[in-house]
């Protein structure tokens, strides 16, 4: 399968690695849409891939699926036409928090019979979230996010600080680039609305570590991820990057897990 990604950052940088440098089995980085292209021209080089920075050029190059990895606005301003041409993942789930925007991605992805994947990002056990809310029976989700005190731009912080507790949809608004988990949470589980958030700026950690907990019909659960930042950018989980790897590697198969 060929990729093209939107974005050059540091999730961006993981899949040329893994997919490009590791020669992937099945999966090829062919092209990749910057903003700015000479900033990122040692890329083409590095990695064997085509830069672009005309959307419609892009779109037209020999690639099967686009990856978002930039952000937000780059979901609401790029995604309806990219889903017009091209299945599509994005990474900036967060921007899924707009349901108007959800609804014309659908419509579209609908009407040109293309697939838009949500990879669970730097969490997980979406697929026990998934099935315990099938018949509408999860009662509780909250989340407790975790995360190195500099990476929420708590520089000078002592001792751990509760930064924000409430619900999902307004802890996007605040904090865009650090609870993109929290809509997918909401998204698989009791909605954005519903799904409870704490932030927790700590100066004595070094991963970010999300807490899931969960009640319903089912039972209850618990997951906690302790994830290894990505050193370009501490926001950032490694799992988060990852998580789109897996996502396409299952594309691939005839047999589904979960
Ligand atoms: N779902 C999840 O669990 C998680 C989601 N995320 C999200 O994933 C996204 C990517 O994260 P990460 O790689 O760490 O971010 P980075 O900041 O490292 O990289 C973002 C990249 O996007 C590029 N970009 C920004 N605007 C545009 C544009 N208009 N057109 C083309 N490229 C653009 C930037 O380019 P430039 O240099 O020009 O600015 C940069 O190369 C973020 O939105 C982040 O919040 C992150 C972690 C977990
Ligand atoms: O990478 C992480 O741990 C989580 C994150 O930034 C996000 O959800 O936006």
């Amino acid at each position: 399968m060929d990729i093209g990604i939107i974005g050059a950052g540091a999730i961006a940088n993981v899949m040329m690695e893994r997919i490009n440098h590791d020669r992937h089995e099945n999966l090829k980085v062919k092209s990749v849409f910057v903003r700015n292209e000479e900033k990122y021209q040692h890329l083409e080089e590095e990695f064997g891939i085509t830069l672009y920075t005309d959307l419609e050029a892009f779109l037209s190059s020999d690639i099967d699926i686009v990856v978002e990895a930039a952000n937000g606005e780059v979901v609401k301003s790029h995604m309806p036409e990219v889903l017009k041409h091209k299945d599509a993942m994005l990474i900036s789930v967060g921007a899924l928090a707009d349901g108007a925007l959800v609804a014309e991605l659908m419509q579209i992805a609908k009407h040109h019979d293309h697939t838009l994947h949500l990879p669970s990002g730097a969490i997980g056990g979406l697929d026990l979230i998934q099935n315990a809310q099938s018949h509408g029976e999860l009662k509780r989700v909250r989340l407790t996010t975790r995360k190195p005190a500099a990476a929420l731009s708590y520089e000078d912080l002592q001792s751990e600080r509760v930064v924000f507790d409430g619900r999902a949809k307004e802890a996007i608004t605040l904090y865009p680039q650090n609870m993109n988990v929290a809509i997918i949470l909401g998204m698989a589980g009791m909605g954005i609305e519903e799904t409870e958030v704490m932030l927790i700026a700590d100066p004595n950690v070094d991963r970010n570590i999300h807490h899931i907990e969960v009640k319903g019909a089912f039972g209850r659960a618990e997951f906690k991820v302790e994830n290894q930042p990505l050193p370009d950018n501490p926001k950032t989980s490694y799992l988060a990057a990852i998580s789109i790897l897996g996502t396409l590697e299952r594309m691939n198969r005839h047999f589904r897990i979960g």
